[in-house]
């Protein structure tokens, strides 16, 4: 007799296991990744087989021996669908859903294709099973059949006749025939009795934009030339090829200036995978997922690229994602989620930027795509390959301490121009001598000159909006909570300061602590401010201003068409906050200004120094990168801060001695491991009760069940205090690097009964604290 581990589509956390059913003789078709219905309590349900095994049903013992009652075990109702997922991935949601105390169906969803699984609706009575509204969809076409040639219609078959000229040209879709000819279909049905012509029924691929379209689409790529590569390019491939000859989940990081080919080192290292008949996965940032991009990959192997990523309708998805399945696209480019999608045979999987926060997902499961591909590869004996020009610390931590991880350097350009020269302005010395604009002369004068010239500049404007601090205009204090090193949160109400890492608090001070002026600010400027600064600076000059923000993209396509504008346009100036520090390659850029260096690193998360370091290295590579020499200037506040002055003079090794001694004494990853837990309601009381509670239930177990080095901080409000009419809470654990946080908490979690109004989450190994 075959049973099945059938994993319920039902999300609560207390049906987190996997329950055994009978799969009667006649589903030779069920498999592990098919979707089944099947009984459960008094309803049906819906779930996925993600375990299969035989069971000697003459052995008296045998139902005992795993725990099961014979007269209690159900069968399947029906195979509702094909394997959507094999046994490793099966494993691997077992994985994240343990990793990252998340529920299991929520993991399995992953693998699903887009939109097209069964779901079971509540009708307001009973449960009704919905078959999947997205699936395959076909064209109907047309061609010339047999009979054509000795074919001669009648004078007032006009329809007739003009389908037959219509076709002579070549087939034609039924669809744009009825476009043209209204109804039509009682004559193609005459037409194809009398053989004249041929209907066929062709798989469509849905739509996406020009340039896009997948594999068996349209072909419309310009095939792209290899270059002959550069020494550290060679030497990357090298590292790569050994890794993957292998075979046993060993991780590259290409840690490369920018510029300096990184994708020419994915598009070869693709090419030995396919040759090798492996399929290849590569992640790229969302934001930077561009036609640019996906015809930067179609150009090498044409239709063989799929393209995933959240702007795609579900439609467009769903027949990507078939593509993969089937054998016929071995490369996806994707965002974060092609990670699950069901590449046969896979070998390689590339990380684009792999230091960038958008890997890390924020609901549930709150998986980190780096780190689930590290998982995966070392399943599947495939070769991960990470690239950034920063790379993480956890990256570059683990390939300083492990054998199975590498790292080349690409310290130059490919095209071997030098990196553009930065040039730190420090904004509390411009204020002191009475300049109060937000454009010092400096950048002032070097975007007039830009524009004169023809040029283009790029200004980055840092924003995080939300969170905001007090700040010396004239000494560029800001105020820090004396046990976190994390700077405090401004609170009109009260008008107090507030660490959300201990729940520390003080008065505003009324002037500066340290240089005694009066000038302490709340800090942040939105970009239509800068844009109105910004436009009477260049009064006159006739530059054009491409804003970018997130209110000028949040159109479909909004993102491309205002890289175009920009492009297009001779002297202009691009305003944008973080999302245009990446991918950008215009060859007249040759000015980069960061208005504000500093609102990131004041936030009060332990990753701000590095972000801070991180985005200026990015949006200073975007500047020339052709043959015009480019320059940066960057706008700050701190100019004596470590993480800016490293940034400016490209010095790594500078801002990671800084930086690593202060992770280490104050306790941060890659030191330690961390859990953050969420508590949220919309009522305040109850939020801060339970997550007092829930905090004191958490020392206990860590107490109870973890060893030595962890801690527990008492639980407090988060940063973002109120967020979309809910109050927040958060407790922070902290375990030694080593240990396995999600194995201690798992329980605790899984216990929990739901409450109505508070909720909970956990994540662990969190990208942002706020
Ligand atoms: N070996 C080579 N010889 C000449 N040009 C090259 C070579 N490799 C790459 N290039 C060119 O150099 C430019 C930069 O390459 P690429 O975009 O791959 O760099 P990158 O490291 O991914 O940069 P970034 O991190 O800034 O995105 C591209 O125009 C690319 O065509
Ligand atoms: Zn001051
Ligand atoms: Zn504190």
């Amino acid at each position: 007799m075959r049973l099945a581990s059938v994993i319920l589509d039902i999300p609560t956390q207390s049906l987190d296991s996997a329950y055994t059913y009978v799969v009667p003789d006649e589903f030779v078709d069920a498999e592990v990744g098919c979707a089944v219905l099947v009984p459960f309590g008094n309803r049906q349900a819906i779930g996925y087989i993600v375990e299969l095994s035989q069971i000697d049903e003459g052995d008296p013992f045998a139902f005992s021996a795993l725990g099961l009652d014979p007269s209690k075990l159900r069968s399947i109702g029906r195979v509702l669908s094909h394997s959507y997922f094999d046994e490793l991935g099966a494993r691997c949601a077992q994985y994240l859903s343990e990793e990252y105390i998340a529920p299991l169906c929520s993991c399995i969803r992953l693998f699903t294709p887009p939109g097209g699984v069964p779901r079971m609706v509540h009708t307001g009575t009973y449960w009704r099973l919905e078959e999947p509204s997205i699936g395959p969809v076909d064209d109907r076409w047309v061609r010339l059949g047999p009979a054509a040639s000795g074919f001669a219609p009648k004078k007032t078959a006009v329809k007739q006749k003009a389908i037959v000229d219509a076709l002579a040209a070549g087939e034609l879709r039924v669809a744009e025939l009825t476009m043209e000819l209204g109804s039509i279909s009682s004559v193609l049905k005459t037409l194809s009795d009398k053989g004249v012509i041929e209907i066929e029924s062709r798989r469509r691929m849905r739509g996406l934009c020009e340039g896009e379209a997948g594999a068996a689409g349209s072909t419309s790529f310009v095939a792209s030339a290899k270059p002959e590569l550069t020494s550290g390019q060679a030497e990357a491939l090298k590292v790569i090829g050994d890794a993957q000859r292998r075979a046993s989940g060993e991780v590259v990081l290409v840690d490369g200036v920018t510029g300096s080919g990184k994708t020419e080192v994915y598009l070869q290292a693709i090419e030995d995978a396919l040759a090798r008949d492996e399929g290849a996965i590569v992640l790229v940032p969302e934001i930077s997922l561009t036609p640019q991009t996906v015809a930067r990959f179609r150009g090498r192997f044409g239709d063989t690229v799929a393209v995933m990523h959240s702007r795609m309708s579900q439609g467009e998805r769903y027949d990507q994602w078939d593509l993969i399945r089937s054998g016929a696209a071995r490369v996806v480019v994707g965002a974060r989620s092609a990670l699950f999608t069901p590449m046969p045979r896979l070998g390689l999987v590339i990380i684009d930027e792999e230091h960038e926060g958008s890997y890390k997902q924020d609901s549930s499961p709150r998986y980190n795509a780096r780190d689930v591909a590290a998982w995966m590869v070392r399943e599947r004996g495939a070769t991960l390959v990470l690239g950034s020009a920063t790379p993480s610390i956890e990256t570059l931590f683990n390939c300083d301490k492990r054998d199975d991880w590498h790292r080349v350097v690409l310290a130059e350009r490919a095209n071997g121009k030098p990196m553009p020269e930065v040039t730190v302005i420090d904004m509390a010395r411009e204020f002191g001598s009475g300049h109060r604009s937000m454009f010092s002369r400096k950048l002032t004068k070097a975007l007039l000159e830009t524009i004169e010239a023809g040029q283009k500049a790029v200004l980055m404007l840092n924003q995080r909006g939300f969170a905001s601090f007090l700040l010396c205009r004239e000494c560029g204090f800001v105020p820090e909570c004396p046990s976190c090193s994390t700077s405090l949160t401004y609170h009109e109400k009260g008008s107090t300061l507030v660490c959300h890492h201990c729940g520390h608090r003080e008065a505003v001070p009324p002037v500066c602590p340290e240089c005694g002026s009066p000038y302490l600010k709340k800090f942040g400027a939105g970009t239509q401010r800068v844009e109105a600064e910004l436009a009477g600076v260049l009064e006159g000059t006739g530059a054009h201003i491409v804003r970018m923000d997130a209110d000028t993209t949040s159109a479909k396509g909004a993102h491309q068409r205002l890289l175009e504008e920009f492009a297009s346009s001779g002297a202009a100036v691009l305003l944008g906050t973080q999302m245009i520090a990446k991918g950008l390659d215009f060859d007249d850029v040759t000015l980069v200004g960061v208005i504000n260096a500093d609102t990131m690193l004041k936030l009060p998360d332990f990753r701000s120094a590095e972000r801070t370091f991180a985005l200026i290295e990015q949006v200073a590579g975007r500047a020339g990168r052709a043959e015009l020499p480019g320059r940066v200037m960057v706008q700050t506040y701190w100019a004596d801060s470590c993480a800016i002055r490293a940034a400016a003079t490209y010095d790594r090794s500078l801002f990671l001695r800084d930086e690593l001694p202060k992770r280490r004494l104050l306790k941060y990853p890659p030191y330690v491991r961390m859990a953050n837990v969420l508590v949220w309601g919309k009522d305040e009381r109850a939020v801060e009760e339970a997550a007092r509670e829930l905090s004191r239930e958490i020392e206990r177990t860590v107490r109870e069940q973890a060893g030595d080095g962890w801690s527990v901080l008492p639980a407090n409000p988060c940063t973002l205090t109120r967020l979309r009419g809910t109050y927040r809470w958060h407790i922070v654990v902290k375990a030694p690097a080593g240990d396995d946080v999600s194995a201690v908490l798992l329980p605790l979690f899984r216990k929990r009964k739901a409450s109505k109004t508070v909720n909970v989450a956990i994540d662990v190994d969190p990208h942002d604290m706020l």
